[in-house]
């Protein structure tokens, strides 16, 4: 099964991207979705994130208020990497258990949406990498759109990732989202049919031989029927 990293800079259209990627069938890894879901109330990395950042961090019903959160990690790099460190490692876990899971079922590939790939050097363990480009004014301007940021905030929160100039050197392929989606679109559909797996990665998945073993004897069955 082929492995494929998504990344890109905050804001420059890797969700977008992965709403094509779902579109057309293939499975995807949110790893924003996931750090969501390991910080709910009971789970591990909760625990570890109230322990650090104190009930400061907490909404009435006991729930992390993202917002205060945010406000405080990307402003202050140091408790930025203590964030990162209580919620990574459960991160990484939890997309290892979903590229299982999507092996068992017979995938050919998945695309695991990672925002801090190249950061955290996950991208050496991708079969291919791709990175969402924009320029940074268009990348501030959406993120200014999305968010209501002010500029500086704006500007605060992308420098606290790789810049996508340099995220851009670690690409297999870049996807140019400077322009519209109709044009992004393109450059996905082109770069999925050439990374497309080839049915002999298929036939050497775990699952193929027993298919094809299946379908040859089924095969087999009708010829000698036919014969008498
Ligand atoms: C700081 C938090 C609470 C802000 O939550 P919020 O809902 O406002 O934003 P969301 O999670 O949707 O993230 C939006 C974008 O911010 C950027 N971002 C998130 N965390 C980080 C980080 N630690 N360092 C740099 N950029 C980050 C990413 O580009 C991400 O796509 C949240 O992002 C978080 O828990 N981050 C730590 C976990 C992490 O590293 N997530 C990134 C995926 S691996
Ligand atoms: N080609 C495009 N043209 C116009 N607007 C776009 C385009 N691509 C994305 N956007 C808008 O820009 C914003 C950022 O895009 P998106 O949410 O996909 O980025 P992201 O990389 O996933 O961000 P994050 O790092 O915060 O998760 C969104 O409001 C989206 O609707």
């Amino acid at each position: 099964m082929k492995v494929i990293g998504l990344t890109g800079g905050i804001a420059s259209g890797k969700s977008t991207v992965s709403r094509m990627i779902i579109r057309r069938n293939i499975p995807l890894i949110d790893t924003d979705l996931l750090a969501r879901q390991i910080v709910e109330p009971g789970k591990p990395a909760y625990k570890r994130v109230v322990k650090h950042f104190t009930r400061e961090i907490l909404n009435e019903d006991g729930t992390i208020d993202r917002v205060k959160l945010g406000d405080m990690i990307f402003s202050n790099e140091n408790k930025r990497k203590i964030l990162n460190k209580c919620t990574h490692p459960f991160i990484r876990t939890e997309v290892f258990k979903l590229v299982i899971w999507n092996w068992i079922k017979g995938e050919k590939m998945v695309v695991i949406d990672v925002p801090l790939l190249i950061e955290t050097r996950l991208h050496k363990f991708m079969n291919l990498v791709l990175v969402v480009y924009c320029s940074d004014q268009i990348q501030i301007n959406r993120l200014i759109n999305r968010e209501n940021f002010s500029e500086s905030i704006a500007r605060q929160r992308i420098n606290s990732q790789l810049p996508l100039k340099e995220k851009v050197k670690y690409a297999d392929y870049v996807i140019d989202n400077s322009g519209d989606i109709k044009t992004t679109e393109e450059q996905v559909e082109k770069i999925l049919n050439i990374t497309k797996p080839s049915s002999l990665n298929w036939l050497l998945s775990w699952w193929g031989p027993p298919i094809l073993a299946i379908s040859l004897a089924i095969k087999g069955l009708l010829f000698i029927v036919d014969f008498f």
